[in-house]
């Protein structure tokens, strides 16, 4: 596990047990068995894992919100399972949907939230910044999944929290909101703000993360910087190759058996549209031209990317559905 100079979140073989639970004749159940992170000041820390893997149950234990059954969790140096209202002012949690009060209207209620902090945000700086204007007179209830979604991180970072618990931040956005969005949580990591970001939405963990933990069935399994993890390689892509995946268009049907190493997968995803994953190497592009060259096959287009962390994210935790 890494180190940042100055930690805001620490946690340590965390152990969550639920129940008695009558569908186990009354026996606990084991939903986290060994998570370990640390987050940063001034850095977003991502959490990614499929549904299910402990994300929610791991942050709302460093939260405070739910009592661990082992391991050892220091939040901005306390314990948030006995901390008291300080530590809650120094923190700021934005709720998924679902978490506001349905007949509240927007600025009596960051009016309210802002009254328990300290030192809060100037509101109308919130306000303007995250477009509520708007829709400030709006109940809650009536207002677009993007829109609460926008309330949602005003009322998390309106206390000037020292901390802040992002939960999938960008869902049900369009374009304009998650770039606004984005734009300012970039701000606010550079201001010194330590920031944790739970989400399975592997382009926004690709876009804003410093440092990614992955878990899994309630362990850790993978962590490290995007680019560190974009580095990963399965078992099986033993040579030294980088790890790309070209695309390109040609007559359908071909058979490329034999052209490239086995441990390159090539798939014709749809009629005429084949992908050529893994450990590629100069010599194998030399192979595969060679190869349309000998055939007389001119493809209509080509591409090659590096993998994305989605992919990265798929050979290490599976490809089955939770
Ligand atoms: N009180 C409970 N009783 C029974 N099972 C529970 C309870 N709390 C959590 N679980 C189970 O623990 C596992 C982890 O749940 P958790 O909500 O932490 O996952 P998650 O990673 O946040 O998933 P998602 O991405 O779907 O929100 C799930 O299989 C969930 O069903």
């Amino acid at each position: 596990m890494r180190s940042p100079k100055s930690p805001v979140l620490a946690i340590n073989g965390l152990v969550k047990d639920v129940g008695p639970l009558p569908t186990l004749d009354g026996r606990m159940l084991r939903v986290v068995s060994d998570v370990s992170l640390v987050a940063g000041r001034g850095e977003v820390t991502a959490l990614l894992g499929a549904n299910g893997a402990g994300k929610t149950t791991t942050i709302e234990c460093a939260q405070g919100l739910q009592k661990r059954s082992g391991g050892s969790i220091s939040l901005l140096g306390q314990d948030p399972g006995s901390a008291g209202a300080d530590l809650r002012s120094r923190v700021g949690v934005m709720l998924q949907e679902g978490g506001l009060p349905p007949s509240a209207r927007p600025l009596p209620l960051l009016r309210h939230i802002a009254g328990m902090y300290r030192n809060p945000k100037p509101m109308d700086e919130v306000v303007e910044r995250l477009g509520i204007d708007t829709f400030s007179r709006t109940s809650v209830r009536r207002l677009s999944g993007g829109q609460k979604q926008r309330l949602a991180l005003a009322a998390a970072l309106i206390g000037n929290p020292e901390v802040l618990f992002l939960d999938e931040p960008s869902a049900g956005l369009d374009p304009q909101s998650r770039q606004l969005v984005f734009g300012l949580i970039s701000e606010l990591r550079d201001s010194g703000m330590g920031i944790i970001l739970t989400t399975h939405l592997m382009d926004d963990a690709q876009r804003l993360a410093d440092y990614v933990y992955i878990i899994d069935a309630g362990r850790n399994v993978a962590e490290g910087t995007v680019a560190q993890l974009l580095q990963h390689q399965t078992p099986e892509m033993t040579h030294k190759g980088h790890v790309r995946t070209l695309h390109f268009e040609a007559l359908p049907g071909l058979d490329f058996t034999g052209v490239l190493p086995a441990e390159v997968e090539i798939r014709e995803t749809r009629a005429g549209s084949y992908s050529a994953t893994g450990a590629l190497t100069p010599d194998d592009l030399a192979a595969l031209t060679a190869w349309w060259a000998q055939h007389g096959v001119m493809p209509g287009s080509m591409s090659m990317e590096a993998r994305s962390l989605e992919d990265v994210f798929l050979d290490i935790s599976g490809r089955d559905v939770r």
